[in-house]
This record gives C-alpha cells, sequence and structure tokens, in this order.
C-alpha cells in the first residue's frame, strides 16, 4: 500500500484527490491537511489544520494542492520529513524549483512538481515544444475560471519553457509597435507572448498558436473537469516510488 497525504483537501483539486485515492485499492489515505477544515477526521483519515502536527505520521506520499504562496514551504516541509512530494500547485520560482531538486537528490527521495497532471496538456507542451523548432512565433492563450489565484498559468509557463529551449529568444511583432492600453500585448517570455484569461465557466484550457509566412498552427487542450488531472496525480504517485530525485513535470515519467 502507498500511504497518502492530501494538503488541501478542502479545495477544488484537493477534495477530487481525495476520491480518486479512495478508489485506488494500492493507496491508503493516512492523513489530510487544511487550515479551513473543522473535523478532527474525515474519509477514515485525521485532519490536521497545521503541517507541524503532522511529522508523526506515518506517510509515503504527499498530494499537494495548495496555494502559490504556500507551495514551496509546503514542498520543502515534505522532503524534510520523509514524505515524497506530489505537488499540483502551481507559482513555485525556477530558483525555488532548483532548491528542491537539490535538496531531493540530498536526501535520495523522490518527488513530482506537474504544473499540469492532465495527459492531454503534457501532449500539448510536448507538442508546442516540437512545432517552435519549426515556427518561432508563437503565442499562448491560457484561460481559467475566474478563481485561480497566479497569472500566467503554471502550465503557460512550463510550455514557454519547453518553446525556449529550442528557440532562439527574439522579440515578436513590429519593431516599433507600441501599447496603447499597457498589458495589451500580454506577458513577455523571450519574446513569446502570455495572455490569461479569467471566466466564470471555464475550468482550465490553453491555445498555444503558431505563425508563419502564409500559413498557422494552433495546439489546443481542454480540460472540462478536474477529473482530467487524476490519472496523472496517481500516475505520480505510483512512480515517485521508484525514483531518488524529485522530477519537473509529468513527462519525465511517461514515454514521450
Ligand atoms: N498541476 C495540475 O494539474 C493542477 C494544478 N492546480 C493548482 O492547484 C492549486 C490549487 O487549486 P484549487 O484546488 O483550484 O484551489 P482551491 O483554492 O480550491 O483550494 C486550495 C485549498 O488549499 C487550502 N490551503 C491553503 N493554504 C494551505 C496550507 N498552508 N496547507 C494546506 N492547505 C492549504 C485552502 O484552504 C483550500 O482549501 C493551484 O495552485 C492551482 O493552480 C489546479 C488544477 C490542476
Ligand atoms: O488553477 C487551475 O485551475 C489550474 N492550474 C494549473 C496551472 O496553473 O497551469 C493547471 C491547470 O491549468 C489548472
Amino acid at each position: 500500500m502507498i500511504r497518502v497525504i492530501i494538503a488541501g483537501f478542502r479545495g477544488r483539486m484537493g477534495s477530487t484527490a481525495v476520491n480518486m485515492v479512495l478508489e485506488q485499492t494500492d493507496f491508503e489515505l493516512v492523513g489530510l491537511l487544511d487550515p479551513n477544515a473543522t473535523d478532527k477526521e474525515a474519509f477514515g483519515a485525521p485532519v490536521f489544520n497545521d503541517k507541524k502536527d503532522m511529522v508523526d505520521v506515518k506517510a509515503d506520499v504527499w498530494i499537494d494542492f495548495t496555494q502559490p504562496a504556500v507551495a514551496y514551504e509546503n514542498t520543502l516541509f515534505a522532503l524534510e520529513n520523509g514524505f515524497r512530494p506530489v505537488v499540483g500547485t502551481t507559482g513555485f520560482s525556477d530558483d525555488q524549483i532548483k532548491s528542491l531538486i537539490d535538496l531531493s537528490k540530498k536526501e535520495k527521495r523522490g518527488g513530482l512538481i506537474a504544473p499540469n497532471f492532465a495527459l492531454g496538456a503534457v501532449l500539448l507542451m510536448q507538442f508546442s515544444k516540437a512545432a517552435a523548432k519549426y515556427f518561432p512565433d508563437v503565442e499562448i492563450i491560457e484561460l481559467h475560471h475566474d478563481q485561480k489565484k497566479d497569472a500566467p498559468s503554471g502550465t503557460a509557463v512550463k510550455t514557454a519553457e519547453l518553446m525556449a529551449e529550442v528557440r532562439e529568444a527574439h522579440h515578436q511583432g513590429a519593431v516599433d509597435e507600441e501599447e496603447t492600453l499597457s498589458g495589451a500585448r500580454g506577458a513577455d517570455f523571450e519574446g513569446m507572448r502570455i495572455h490569461s484569461v479569467r471566466l466564470p465557466g471555464l475550468v482550465a484550457h490553453q491555445e498555444v498558436i503558431f505563425g508563419s509566412q502564409g500559413e498557422g498552427l494552433t495546439i489546443r487542450h481542454d480540460s472540462y473537469d478536474r477529473i482530467s488531472f487524476m490519472t496523472g496525480v496517481a500516475l505520480g504517485v505510483r512512480q515517485v516510488m521508484n525514483v531518488t530525485e524529485l522530477k519537473y513535470g509529468l513527462e519525465h515519467f511517461l514515454d514521450l
């Protein structure tokens, strides 16, 4: 059995992850964390409001769907206390990811930070990287529900990072272009523009739009329901048991 803690279990993703864990015959829910929880126990597992009270919980994996402001300290806490982190929470800086990977190697502890657990979104990122080699002019439009705290999305940032590996940084658009309304051209990642849409009714969606002489290419992924992320979370939980360092991106556990 893989013993699992879920941090952020009262949230949209955390509550979906609880159902997923309860459905797996090889997972056991052994602890739940959320500052908003009032019960002492839920789904047969003890409930905590503060992670400091969880050091004695016997667990293999720490699933984290909390919020960007606490994602780093939670992941650090998991690694330091013997739990393998499987983190979906977004908002990490490059330096934070690097220091967590370094720590995991020192501790020889497996882990995963995945900006997107939906298999289709992981494929979108890989296809975008392949396309950027031949279509270096590209913009990203990410669209999410209106309760999302961070912008741009972790997925949009990771997509841009992957494309930057195969694309020379360069300015896109007219050299003398001017924003007459601030922000009109979106965020700038090495010349690639990222646009964030927030609307009620949406879940998580992304378009990567490539343009070239006389042709265009658009790659799009849609998560219509948060169940879309659960195959990837379950895969991550099983795979972190077999590695001795933290990986950034679910693609590390897929045969792509
Ligand atoms: N990697 C992926 O595939 C996905 C990642 N996400 C990310 O997951 C995160 C959570 O998203 P939602 O569930 O929509 O947010 P949410 O706001 O519905 O839930 C967050 C929960 O975390 C709890 N929380 C806050 N601070 C905490 C702490 N220190 N320890 C434990 N729990 C804490 C809150 O009380 C809340 O219940 C966001 O960063 C989002 O971008 C969301 C969907 C998919
Ligand atoms: O907040 C969300 O909902 C999501 N967050 C992740 C992100 O920032 O990329 C993954 C997915 O897009 C849903």
